[in-house]
Order: structure tokens, then sequence, then C-alpha cells
């Protein structure tokens, strides 16, 4: 059995297409938005969530049946109908057009899926189980979001930070891995978890010092 290949894709100002407009559709849709997608939606009836988005002008809809051309400048595709033929049909025209697609109700035929997902800022856990059950997926994830509190969003802020200015300022290789291992081994995380920002600096001060 051949590994699903993970990548996290930049979305922003992207085309993704969204054909169907049900609960599952929702929850794609919702995803995408998150991570700053252009979204066209094609369905004839959808969600009021859907349909709120639309009002607020933040997606396209076009109320009605799918058509070929809707995949016209689409960067991801997403058949999520509740008709297994409609979404066979799109399957093709995404292969023909060599267009990434995921299908809703046929993983064998998908050529990407969504993962499961928990998000602390920077930080994306995600979950898959080659579409063996996403319901497990699901379960994996809410487990690894009581392991991983919102400090660890907050932590990569400052590491983020950090790490800019220790690649400008020091110059040894050795060193600047020396001390990004200092902060990731220290307590700082627990201080955030614990609220006590004010002893954070003062740890961050101690890393640093040569
Ligand atoms: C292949 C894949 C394609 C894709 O959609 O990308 C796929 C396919 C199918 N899902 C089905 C069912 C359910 N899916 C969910 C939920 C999620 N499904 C998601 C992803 C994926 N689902 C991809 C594989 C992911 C992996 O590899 O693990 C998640 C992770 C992400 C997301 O959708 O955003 C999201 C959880 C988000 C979260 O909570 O974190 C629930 C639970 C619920 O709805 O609460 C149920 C009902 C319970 C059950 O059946 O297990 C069915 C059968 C439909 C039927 O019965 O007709 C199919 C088709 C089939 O299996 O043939
Ligand atoms: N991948 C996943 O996570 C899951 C997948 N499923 C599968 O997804 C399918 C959809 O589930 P729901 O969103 O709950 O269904 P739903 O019945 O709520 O929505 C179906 C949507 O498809 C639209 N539609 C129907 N024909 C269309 C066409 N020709 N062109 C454009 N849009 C069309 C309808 O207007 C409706 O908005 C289910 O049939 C099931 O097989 C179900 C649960 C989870």
């Amino acid at each position: 059995m051949s590994y699903l290949y993970p990548v996290y894709f930049k979305l922003d100002h992207k085309l993704c297409l969204v054909v169907g407009g049900g609960r599952v559709a929702e929850r794609k849709i919702g995803s995408l938005l998150e991570c700053g997608a252009v979204v066209r939606v094609v369905s004839p009836a959808v969600t009021p969530l859907i349909g709120q988005w639309n009002c607020q002008e933040k997606l396209e809809l076009r109320q009605r049946e799918y058509q070929p051309n809707d995949l016209d400048d689409a960067f991801l595709v997403f058949a999520a109908t509740n008709q297994p033929k409609v979404n066979q049909r799109i399957v093709k025209d995404c292969q023909m057009k060599n267009l990434p697609i995921n299908v809703v109700d046929d993983p064998e035929n998908c050529n990407f899926t969504v993962p499961s997902v928990v998000r602390r800022g920077r930080l994306s856990i995600a979950v898959s189980t080659k579409g063996a059950s996403p319901m497990l997926a699901a379960k994996i994830r809410r487990q690894l979001a009581e392991q991983f509190g919102p400090e660890y969003g907050e932590f990569l802020e400052i590491l983020a930070d950090l790490r800019q200015r220790i690649l400008y300022e020091v110059e040894e290789i050795e060193e600047r891995q020396e001390i990004f291992k200092k902060l990731i081994e220290s307590d700082i995380l627990e201080l955030l978890r614990e609220n006590k920002h004010g002893q954070v600096k003062e740890r961050i001060d101690k890393c640093l010092s040569r």
C-alpha cells in the first residue's frame, strides 16, 4: 500500500470549486474560507450558512446544477453532491484537465483527501486514515486538541519572531541551533499555559545569553 503524500497548500486568492451545497460541502467551504481561498459554489440548493456566506459576498454562488465550465480557473475541485453519477462526471472532467479532485463519496477516485485538523495559530496537526475511518481521524483530532493547547500558538509567534532575529544576528549555524534547542527545551510553554507571561521574557533572555 502506498502512502498519501501530505502537503500544506497556500490557498490565498486561489479559486476553489465546490460542487454541492449540503452539510458536507458546507464543512469543506468553511475550511477553504478560513484559508483565504476564493470559493465558487455550484448547487441548486444550499444550507442556510452557505446562503449567508453568499449574502455576505464571502463566496460566489452559481445556483444551478454542475456544468463543465464551472471548472474554469479552478486550482482545487471538490465534488460534494449526493448524486454519485454527478460526482463521477466531475472526476472524469477533472482527470481530463489534470485538476486535483476531492470526491466526498469515493476515496479510491480522489487524488487528494481532506484530513481532520487541529489548529493553534501557526501550528496545524493534520490526521488522515487514508479513507479507512474519518470518524477515527476526528477522534484522534479531539485527543490532540487536549494535548496541544492555545499556548502552542503563542509560543510559535514568539519563536517566529526570535527565529528571524537569530538568523540575522547569530552567524554560526551550530550556535543558532543551540539557541533554538534551548528555546524549545525550555519551560516557556508551561509558563504560557500558566499565564506567567512575566517570566517568559526572562526565560527567553536566558536562552539567548551565550
Ligand atoms: C476519503 C474522505 C474524502 C474527503 O471528504 O476528503 C472521506 C470520505 C467519506 N467520509 C464519509 C463519512 C464521514 N465523514 C465524516 C467526517 C469527516 N470526513 C473527513 C474526510 C474524509 N472523508 C476523507 C478521508 C479522511 C481520512 O482519510 O481519514 C474529515 C476528516 C474532513 C472533512 O470532511 O472536512 C471529516 C472530519 C472532520 C473533523 O471532525 O475533524 C463523518 C463524521 C461526521 O460527519 O461527523 C462521517 C460519518 C461517519 C463515517 O462514515 O465514518 C463517507 C461515507 C458517507 C456515507 O456513509 O455515505 C465517505 C465516503 C466513503 O468512505 O466511501
Ligand atoms: N466526505 C465526507 O466527509 C462525507 C461524505 N458523505 C457523502 O457526501 C454526500 C453529500 O452529503 P451531504 O452534504 O450530507 O448531502 P446533502 O443531501 O445535504 O447535499 C447534497 C447537495 O448536492 C447538491 N446537488 C445535487 N445534485 C447536484 C448537481 N447536479 N449539481 C450541483 N449540486 C448538486 C444538492 O443541491 C445539495 O446541496 C453524501 O451523499 C455521502 O455520500 C457523507 C458524510 C461525510
